[in-house]
């Protein structure tokens, strides 16, 4: 018996030396790869830092490293080398200027390849010729010319809102995002909504409620080898699987309305009919544009809605700014007709103020979906060189680049001056909050349209200030509360918007009905 004791232990000794030489051998690469990068936490081989990552908010400790380590920090999640970036400068130099490797996505086990069957531009390699036909789509429905067609019925919307937000203050926050939606789907569908409580609203919350991309949600995301079990056993699969079925029902369903009205020749023109038209030359599976028309759906609501909501928190906080912007407008438009977007031009502190919104508190807290590089690299930025492993997953921290004192002095304090004091061209046509290179938003000039009308006309047409308590004491909103996920906005808060004067109430009401009436040519 002790005998075949020994003989066992005998042979299985050389399997186990083995291991312990390949773990070593893996624990000291690790240790080397990890001393020629940038500074960071060291973290613990074969894990890293993933013990150190809050789930909630993971951008405040990206924040507190980039203050600690500096602008450029390394750390691994599991086994995946992670870059944070933490000033513009940085991120302009890799981002931007070595695109070429910069632009790729990291792997989305979850959200990319289980939920879509990789179908999702956004999720996509840049290396993919499906991104490639993606990007094109995006780009002539949205470049800064194609975008001026659009500014129409962001006009419309916007007279809706600010009729909607007269009669029903209390629901500011619900008629943004009923604006937001409703400029997405027309643009894309040719249908715009009444309601938030829509069931095409509804249907795109639930899909982006599951878009399952929240680091750490799932394991099989740290451990992909977990896809090689039985498909019975991949019990992770479940959810997505079943979301990805409405999906594709859901985003079919959407491009054959189009097609069926542009038979009986009752669409508008928008981005899937344009699509439509030119499928054959496009080369995309009809799945495959289903899913592409539908990204600003994806993209575009919450992050338009969410920046509006801040600038409703800033002007709380800061109502000399709103009395200065006020001002401004005061003297280009007057009280008897509203802001248009010809007015733009005229209005240096309303535009400063845009730039000022996006900056202060960027929805996109991590600069979007995060980035991964192709290539081996080595950034001389830093004070020594300093080696991004190929395949790294790079963060653009926005919460520390806008924030970064040497670039935005006061970072904290919401002062739109800084952006008409410069003579920095970079912060003069402010571009930063829409991400780097050939990521950069597509949906940017649509964006920028939809956030400048609003402002201008809200700022014209409406004080807006705290609420009071019962002893007429201000209950301001705090203004970092904001929500977790890849988009975060603030936290519900209540405020009083009431109408400057009579004058614009009979603008406002005056210019709703003629809306109404231009709006019901759309589904
Ligand atoms: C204020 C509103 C918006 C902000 C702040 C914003 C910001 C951003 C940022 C930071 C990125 C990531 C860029 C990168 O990876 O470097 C992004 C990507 C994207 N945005 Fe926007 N965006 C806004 C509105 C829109 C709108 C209205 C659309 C729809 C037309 C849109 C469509 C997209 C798409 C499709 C991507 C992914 C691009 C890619 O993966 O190649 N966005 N956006």
């Amino acid at each position: 018996m002790s005998a075949s004791i020994s003989e066992t232990t005998r042979n299985v000794q050389p399997i186990i030396a083995c291991i312990l030489a390949l773990v070593l051998y893996s624990a000291l690469r690790w240790v080397n790869t990890r001393n020629k990068m940038p500074p960071g936490p060291l973290g613990i081989p074969f894990l890293g830092s993933r013990h150190q990552m809050p789930i909630l908010k993971p951008w405040r400790k990206f924040t507190e490293w980039n203050k600690h380590y500096g602008s450029v920090v390394s750390l691994f999640l599991g086994s995946t080398p992670v870059i944070v970036l933490g000033s513009a400068q940085v991120a302009w130099d890799l981002l931007e200027k070595r695109s070429e490797i910069y632009s790729s996505r990291p792997r989305f086990v979850v959200a990319g390849e289980i939920l879509s069957d990789n179908h999702r531009g956004l999720m996509l390699s840049n290396a993919t010729s499906l991104w490639r036909k993606w990007r094109k789509i995006l780009h002539n429905g949205f470049h800064v010319r194609k975008s001026e067609n659009y500014k129409e019925i962001q006009s419309l919307e916007s007279k809706v809102l600010l009729q909607q937000i007269l009669t029903n203050p209390d629901d500011y926050e619900k008629h943004l995002q009923r604006f937001a939606a409703s400029v997405v789907t027309s643009v894309t569908y040719g249908r715009r909504v009444d309601s938030v409580d829509e069931w095409i609203v509804k249907e795109n919350m639930d899909s982006m409620a599951c878009k399952l991309s929240i680091p750490g949600k799932y394991i099989v995301e740290s451990w992909p080898w977990l896809l090689s079990l039985p498909r019975s056993w991949q019990w992770f699969r479940r959810e997505p699987e079943e979301r990805k079925k409405k999906d594709v029902h859901f985003l079919t369903y959407l491009l054959n309305d189009v097609r069926t009205r542009m038979n009986a020749g009752t669409s508008p023109d928008c981005l899937a009919s344009q699509c439509l038209i030119d499928i054959d030359k496009i080369g995309m599976t009809e799945l495959e544009l289903a899913y592409s028309v539908s990204s600003p759906f994806g993209a575009g609501i919450e992050t338009t809605a969410g920046t509006l909501v801040v600038f409703i928190l800033a002007m709380l906080h800061y109502p000399s700014v709103m009395k200065k912007a006020q001002t401004e407008l005061d003297s280009v438009v007057g009280h008897e007709r509203l802001p248009e977007y010809e007015d733009r031009l005229n209005l240096p502190y309303i535009n400063a103020l845009v730039n000022e919104t996006l900056r202060w508190r960027p929805v996109a807290i991590l600069g979007g979906t995060p980035h991964a590089v192709t290539a081996d690299d080595v950034y001389k930025g830093l004070q020594s060189c300093r080696y991004i492993p190929r395949g790294s997953t790079i963060f653009a921290n926005f919460d520390r680049m806008m924030h970064e004192p040497e670039m935005f002095p006061e970072p904290e304090t919401f002062r739109p001056e800084r952006f008409l004091e410069t003579d920095d061209p970079r912060l003069q046509t402010f571009d930063l909050p829409f991400g780097f290179g050939r990521r950069q938003c597509p949906g940017m000039h649509l964006a920028l349209n939809s956030v400048f009308i609003n402002i201008s006309r809200l700022l014209w047409g409406f004080e807006i200030t705290p609420k009071l308590d019962k002893e007429g004491n201000k209950i301001l909103p705090d203004p970092s509360n904001f929500t977790n996920g890849f988009n975060s906005k603030p936290v519900s808060f209540e405020c009083q918007i009431v109408p400057r004067n009579a004058s614009v109430v009979r603008c406002i009401e005056a210019e709703y009905h003629e809306a109404k009436g231009k709006l019901s040519g759309w589904a």
